[in-house]
């Protein structure tokens, strides 16, 4: 399933920073340190929004913010239509009710089945028996995990375990569910499982889903939008079939990257080479274009590949040009709208 095939989002915000900062003060003689800078950002109910950036840019503090785990500097932040700022411990529990969490690991009660992980939040918030079993055997229908419901967290897989914590996160029915490197831990085949269920969950339950990944092919597969954080700063930001028509951006960069290659395959004593970003929409150049003047001007193609994302394609070559020509190809393609610009291994 893709974010192609997300239904219409639900009108208005689910989520909404604005002008968000976080300086901590560390131990070590007071110092400043600037987590998030004035951020920004607008999630729409029913999206899936994906945040990327570095180790250190500053996404486990805004997940912290959001949660009201921890308290802005500055700024204000409103969930569900409720400023999580400034709020007393009784209220903050409340607006927390509305926010689910699903992080790397599942964290659950080995000593307690599936089913009792599940109903332990319930049980914290003191709801009646029968609201408690109604509640977890739907909500492991809903992860497909029916059958498990008596089996213990050591008897399961590490897929399964994480379907366990995306329905004790669920178990609220909180319209917005925070997802900390939910498949970082998961193999290729089981990444995509748990990604098909995250979109299952927001057409059923019109969830509102924030992901926070490091791994660009979970947000290629289902995030409507994606914001990349750097320094505490969003510096890019918007629906993902835009960021990725981008191809100067940081996002289609990533998004698409450049083929790995290595340099004792080429000759690098006579060539350049040369890393070509192009969209293939009607009025751009398609990839038979840029190959086609590719090899007019001399150049080899030695590895590439295309993406599509929505209605665009995208596509990234690596091409050879002999030294002397590399000034004129690139001049060439540029011409063309077809981003060159001169790598070395
Ligand atoms: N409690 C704290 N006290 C002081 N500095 C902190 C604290 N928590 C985080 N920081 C600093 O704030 C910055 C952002 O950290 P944060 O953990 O939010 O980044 P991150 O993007 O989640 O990184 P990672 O991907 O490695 O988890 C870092 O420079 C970090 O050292």
């Amino acid at each position: 399933m893709t974010n192609q095939q997300s239904q219409e989002p639900a009108k208005g915000a689910a989520i909404e920073l604005r002008n968000v900062t976080k300086v901590y003060k560390t131990q070590n003689k007071g110092t400043e340190v600037h987590a998030l800078r004035g951020v920004d950002l607008t999630v729409d109910r029913g999206e899936i929004h994906g945040i990327v950036g570095q180790s250190g840019a500053g996404k486990s503090t805004l997940i912290r913010c959001l949660t009201g785990l921890e308290e802005p500097t500055d700024g204000e932040i409103e969930v569900n239509g409720k400023s999580m700022i400034g709020q007393g411990q009784k209220d903050l529990r409340r607006s927390r009710t509305g926010i689910g969490m699903v992080f790397q690991h599942a964290n659950l009660l080995d000593s307690r089945t599936v089913a009792a992980n599940v109903a332990y939040p319930l049980k914290l918030a003191k709801l009646p028996k029968a609201e408690i079993k109604r509640r977890v055997e739907d909500l492991l229908e809903t992860v497909g995990l029916s059958d498990r419901a008596t089996s213990y967290p050591s008897e399961l897989s590490g897929g399964q375990k994480q379907r366990v914590g995306i329905a004790r996160a669920l178990a609220d029915y909180p319209p917005v569910l925070l997802c900390d490197e939910p498949t970082s831990a998961l193999d290729g085949e089981t990444t995509r499982q748990i990604l098909d269920l995250l979109c299952e969950l927001r057409s059923k339950l019109k969830v509102t889903i924030v992901i926070i990944t490091h791994e660009m092919s979970v947000v290629r597969e289902i995030c409507d939008s994606v914001s990349l954080l750097d320094a505490g700063r969003i510096i890019q930001s918007g629906p993902l079939e835009q960021v990725a028509a981008d191809v100067r951006g940081q996002l289609a960069n990533e998004l698409v990257p450049f083929p790995s290659l290595e340099a004792k395959d080429l000759n690098l004593e006579r060539d350049s080479l040369l890393d070509l970003r192009f969209t293939s929409t009607p009025g751009n150049p398609t990839g038979s274009k840029v190959l086609g003047l590719a090899s007019q001007l001399g150049g080899d193609v030695a590895a590439g590949r295309f993406e599509t994302i929505g209605t665009t394609q995208l596509g990234r070559l690596a091409v050879t040009v002999e030294r002397a020509k590399v000034k004129d190809a690139i001049t060439a393609f540029e011409q063309e709208g077809i981003v060159a610009q001169e790598v070395y291994l």
